[in-house]
């Protein structure tokens, strides 16, 4: 089954998002996410010179071959472009296998090992009390774990807390990146006390996860985890930047909080000794950013020696290409932890129909052959490019800091 045709789409409904579309001669076609936020063109670039001309002739069934083609061909390995630009050719392909087999994806890979996909969703409020509102909104929505975020009084504005009460944020907000303002002794002073009040109100049950996006050191997060172990939290994200992967050393001798880290990550090397030496407990690395299935079941398949699990990112900047795919994996991969869920808007979801669907807090990945996430592409094109950025964040003296 040679490849005839590879062809990028961009489409903004609502946000930007890159989608390969490969084409065999059999009539048969596959479609992957290629989704890197606030970096998009890049990643088009990338795909359109260099890699899709030399698709063109290949059997579309040599998944592997394509792979190692790929990465070892370019000389330049690993990377967040790169890795971006292979896992939209890898899950393409694995949607073109799939549906030539005439099997939903998840068959391919193995087969099921749970009936459906635990799913957190995201709570944001300006402060505690409007932060309650929103776990109690996603209760009610039937989610089983959430993820709580809120503004800390002092701080003007937080990532990954929305502007308005019941709105979700979106991680690109502005044409050229917004300046927030960090304060990290208020932060540590306020948040424990969100934790406190989500169990007061909320019992023992649910889920309660936190992200704190990279903004601590090493031992401000042993701090924060150690002071958050009454509340029992599922996991606690992105303490401390991760480039330096012994530094999590010192974090796990302060605390039994557990951990997730990886969703900046783009290949194993990234993550080697986190996993190794069980300095982690959840790895957030996803299809779309670290080569896709091929390379990010090498992942899993390494994690699950050392009992860590998997817990994708599943953000917005996602796309419903990822999230199916990703559905699937995860409805295979046995060392399976939780699965990101943050909704699209209807208009994403009108451009990218799909057969995964959430009940109850899970999700199901659907039985349509292949990854069952079309492209709408005469929709996608009534929405085009529109630059947007991720924010920079900077401490009150206005030292570039972390976000
Ligand atoms: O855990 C998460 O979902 C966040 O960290 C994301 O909002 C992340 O910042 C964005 O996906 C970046 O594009
Ligand atoms: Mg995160």
């Amino acid at each position: 089954m040679k490849i005839v045709e590879a062809r990028v789409i961009v489409t903004c409904p609502g946000r930007n998002l890159v989608t390969l579309k490969i084409v065999t001669d059999e009539g048969l076609y596959g479609i992957g996410d290629a989704t890197l936020n606030g970096r998009e063109l890049a990643v088009v670039a990338y795909l359109e010179e260099h890699v899709l001309p030399a698709l063109i002739g290949r059997d579309a069934h040599r998944i592997e071959d394509i792979w190692q083609y790929l990465y070892r061909g370019a000389y330049w390995r690993r990377g967040p472009v790169t890795m971006t630009a292979i896992a939209a050719v890898d899950v393409a392909l694995w949607d073109i296998k799939a549906k030539a087999a005439n099997m939903p994806l998840y068959q391919l890979l193995g087969g099921r090992s749970r009936e459906r996909v635990m799913v957190y969703g995201h709570a944001t409020g300006k402060d505690i009390e409007g932060c309650l509102d929103e776990v109690a909104r996603h209760v009610e929505l039937g989610y089983k774990a959430v993820r709580v975020q809120c503004g800390v009084p002092g701080i003007a504005t937080t990532y990954g807390v929305a502007k308005r009460s019941g709105e979700r944020y979106e991680p690109a907000d502005s044409d050229l990146p917004a300046e927030h303002v960090w304060d990290t002794a208020k932060y540590l002073n306020y948040v424990p006390k969100l934790f406190a009040a989500v169990r007061e109100r909320f019992g023992d049950d649910l889920h309660i996860l936190h992200d704190v996006h990279h903004r601590l050191t090493p031992i401000e997060a042993g701090r924060l985890g150690k002071a958050v172990e009454p509340y029992n939290l599922f996991w606690l994200e992105d303490c401390t930047p991760a480039e330096n992967q012994q530094s999590f050393r010192l974090i796990r001798q302060q605390t039994t909080t557990p951990l997730a880290v990886g969703e900046v990550f783009n290949s194993i090397h990234d993550c080697r000794e986190l996993i190794q030496e069980q300095l982690i407990d959840y790895i957030r690395t996803t299809l779309v950013h670290a080569g896709g299935i091929t390379h990010v079941r090498r992942i899993a398949d390494f994690a699950a020696l050392f009992q860590v699990r998997t817990g994708f990112h599943g953000a917005t900047d996602l796309s419903p290409v990822c999230m199916g795919a990703a559905l699937h994996f995860d409805t295979w991969v046995p060392n399976f932890g939780i699965q990101e869920h943050m909704p699209h808007e209807d208009r994403i979801d009108e451009v990218f129909p799909h057969a995964y669907r959430f009940e109850d807090g899970h999700f199901t990945p659907g039985e349509t052959p292949g990854h069952g996430v079309d492209i709408d592409e005469d929709l996608a094109r009534q929405y085009p490019y529109k630059r947007a950025s991720l924010p920079v964040n900077r401490l009150e003296d206005g030292t570039l800091w972390h976000w």
